[in-house]
């Protein structure tokens, strides 16, 4: 599978390292899009890539896939139009915040044939909201994050602050580079208005923590992640990188497992 990337940063490079240099087979990254050519020069004799800043020959070069890992605001502005080409992976999945924009990209998508992939990012438990909602009835959702207080506020904070509560729609206009988890929650859950978010900045931790809490018809469950930082970018936590790379290896897989 040749998989187009859009956006080179922490997790792109994570990709590139994982995919191109360890012995994934079957996938491989061959074309990235970036906004300047110079900056990123050097991926294409260290990845063997080839890189584009023009959408429309990023998308004709061969590839199957678009992986996005670039931004909100870039998801936004490519994801309707590039889901009339190409199957997509979106990790910024903040931009399906805006209700327009998801019945845009879901009328394209369906419209073109093509899907659109959303890794559970830096949490997990998405498959226990989705099957406890289906047939069933959740009666709540919350999610409390705790990052670095760096990652959060420019603060400088000698304990930890609350500094935000809200719904998910609320968070992810706020914090729109450390809250996409609280919109893939929120679709696999109750909704974005009614999942409940609580952001702390802790000056004491250097993971990215997230409590997750579910009630309804089937229980009730907790899931607390204590996410490593990727070191290129300590906002976003390892497990969102490999949650690219896990669904991208699942993708084709014809045994399909917890799904
Ligand atoms: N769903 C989830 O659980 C998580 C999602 N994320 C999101 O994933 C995305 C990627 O995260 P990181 O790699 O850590 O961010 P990063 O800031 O390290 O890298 C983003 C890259 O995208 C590039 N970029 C921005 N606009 C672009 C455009 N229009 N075209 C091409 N490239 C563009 C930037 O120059 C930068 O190199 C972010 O939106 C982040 O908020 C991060 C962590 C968890
Ligand atoms: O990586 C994380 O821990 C969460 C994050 O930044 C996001 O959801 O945007």
């Amino acid at each position: 599978m040749n998989i187009g990337l859009i956006g080179a940063g922490a997790i792109g490079k994570f990709l590139l390292d994982e995919i191109n240099e360890s012995a994934h087979e079957s996938l491989k990254v061959t074309s990235v899009l970036v906004r300047n050519r110079e900056k990123y020069a050097s991926l294409e004799s260290d990845y063997g890539v080839e890189l584009f800043t023009g959408t429309g020959e990023f998308l004709s070069s061969g590839i199957d896939i678009v992986v996005e890992a670039s931004t909100v605001e870039a998801a936004k502005e490519l994801l309707p139009g590039i889901i009339k080409e190409k199957d997509v992976l979106l990790i910024s999945t903040g931009a399906l915040a805006d209700e327009d924009l998801v019945a845009d990209v879901t009328r394209n998508a369906n419209e073109y044939d093509h899907a659109l992939h959303l890794p559970s990012g830096a949490i997990g438990g998405l498959d226990l909201l989705q099957n406890a909602q289906t047939f069933g009835k959740l009666d709540g959702v919350s999610l409390e994050t705790r990052k670095p207080a760096g990652s959060l506020t420019d603060e400088n904070l000698g304990r930890e602050k609350v500094v935000f509560e809200g719904n998910a729609a609320e968070a992810i206009d706020k914090y729109p580079k450390s809250m996409n988890i609280s919109i893939i929650l929120a679709f696999a859950g109750v909704g974005m208005k009614d999942t409940d978010v609580t952001i702390i900045a802790d000056p004491e931790i250097d993971r990215n923590v997230h409590d997750v809490k579910v009630t309804g018809d089937f229980g009730e469950a907790e899931f607390t992640f204590r996410n490593n930082p990727l070191p290129d970018n300590p906002k976003t936590s390892y497990l969102a990188a490999l949650s690219v790379c896990g669904t991208l290896e699942r993708i084709y897989k014809n045994v399909k497992i917890g799904s």
